[in-house]
């Protein structure tokens, strides 16, 4: 894929963030808030914002099921708090009947560091980025962690616990991507660059 166009997810949340970040790694986007729309893009980026509203929001829209069968067909995503959340194949504290697109067999546990740090910003020990050596900035925002992965999935990385052991913040099953934090709210873009080497690789 020579030029691939990634979409982003524009029915709530850091759209915008999104979009600048795939531009500073070279990859054209679009945003994406219609089945057609979803159609015609290589890879999708599912932004950070609040689950719940972006769940309604697609079913409203007719998304959902699109969005289901286009993971189910290999499509790249790659999903960033909230959007973490979306990908899913299943979720801790979430509202009544909450759904998500899923694909990802991990559970993610929603607002998981607790209502007293709301949010909170830490470096991470990243070795799948580039300049693996280089700690990543991560923020953190009313964030969700990973509770459980399945045998598919690949821990990127962790925040450290008091405890040492560390709870899940990164993840990564074939072309699914996921973080419980925000790059696209930092200046550092290896996060999407090592998304649109997943893209590439497709
Ligand atoms: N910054 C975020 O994306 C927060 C996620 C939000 N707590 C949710 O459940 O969707």
């Amino acid at each position: 894929m020579s030029q691939p166009v990634v979409g982003v997810l524009a029915l709530q949340g850091d759209v915008r963030e999104h979009q600048r970040m795939l531009a500073e790694v070279g990859a054209a986007s679009t945003p994406v808030r219609t089945p057609d729309e979803l159609d015609a893009v290589d890879a999708l980026v599912l932004p950070g914002g609040e689950s719940t509203t972006m769940w309604r929001l697609a079913r409203t829209f007719g998304l959902l099921e699109p969005l289901r069968q286009r993971v189910a067909g290999g499509l790249p995503v790659y999903g960033s708090c909230a959007g973490m959340i979306l990908l899913a194949d299943r979720i801790e504290g979430g509202v009544a009947g909450q759904e998500t697109v899923g694909g990802m067999d991990i559970t993610v546990r929603r607002n998981a560091f607790g209502r007293q740090v709301d949010s909170f910003e830490a470096d991470l020990d990243f070795p799948a980025l580039s300049e693996p050596e280089r700690p990543l900035h991560a923020v953190f925002i009313r964030a969700p962690w990973v509770e459980k992965v399945g045998d598919g999935v690949d821990v990127l990385a962790r925040v450290a616990t008091a405890d040492g052991t560390g709870n899940i913040v990164a993840v990564r099953q074939g072309r699914l991507l996921a973080t419980s934090f925000h790059p696209e709210l930092t200046a550092d873009a290896r996060v999407h660059a090592l998304f649109l080497d997943i893209v590439k690789e497709a």
